[in-house]
């Protein structure tokens, strides 16, 4: 399912009327980004993306070169998209609960693929036998 087609569409003009720090939107690859809340929260502080509130800020975001985890911070703040914006394939299906699960996934520790049997016994049954060894060597 297309998750852009429950997004609202906003023309730049729509997005031109909310261009102050009490009210900042901008548009960045075709999402509308409404980053009030986040002008204190950006590390280069709010002033810089009041400076390009209400326009489109694809350029200025990208000659930064914002990290990841900044790429995806984009999506929190999407309120909708541009009208007349052609979205890629990938792009089109990206949330931000989408993609923290992406970003999380390296963490996860798989159950899905079984650990082999012979791994089992080096980690876990060889150093319990060492200890029963060690122990009945020492104490019997
Ligand atoms: C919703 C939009 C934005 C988000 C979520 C965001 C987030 C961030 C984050 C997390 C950082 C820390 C460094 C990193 O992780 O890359 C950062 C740095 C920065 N951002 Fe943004 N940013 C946004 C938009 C913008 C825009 C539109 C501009 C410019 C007009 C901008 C200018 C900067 C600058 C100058 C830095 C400091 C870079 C450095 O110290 O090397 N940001 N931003």
């Amino acid at each position: 399912m297309c998750k852009m087609s429950g997004q609202k569409t906003f023309t730049l003009s729509q997005v031109a009327q909310h261009r102050s720090k009490k009210d900042c939107w901008f548009v960045i690859n075709g999402r509308v980004l409404d980053v009030t809340k986040f002008l204190d929260e950006h590390p280069a502080g709010g002033e810089v993306l009041v400076e390009v509130a209400g326009k489109d800020a694809t350029r200025e975001f990208s000659n930064i070169g914002h990290s990841k985890e900044a790429q995806n911070l984009l999506l929190k703040y999407q309120v909708g998209v541009l009208q007349g914006h052609a979205f890629n394939e990938a792009d089109k299906n990206a949330s931000f609960v989408e993609s923290k699960h992406k970003e999380m996934s390296a963490f996860v520790i798989k159950d899905d693929d079984k650990m082999p049997k012979y791994q089992a016994f080096l980690e876990f049954v060889l150093p319990l036998l060492f200890t029963g060894f060690y122990f009945g060597y020492r104490y019997l």
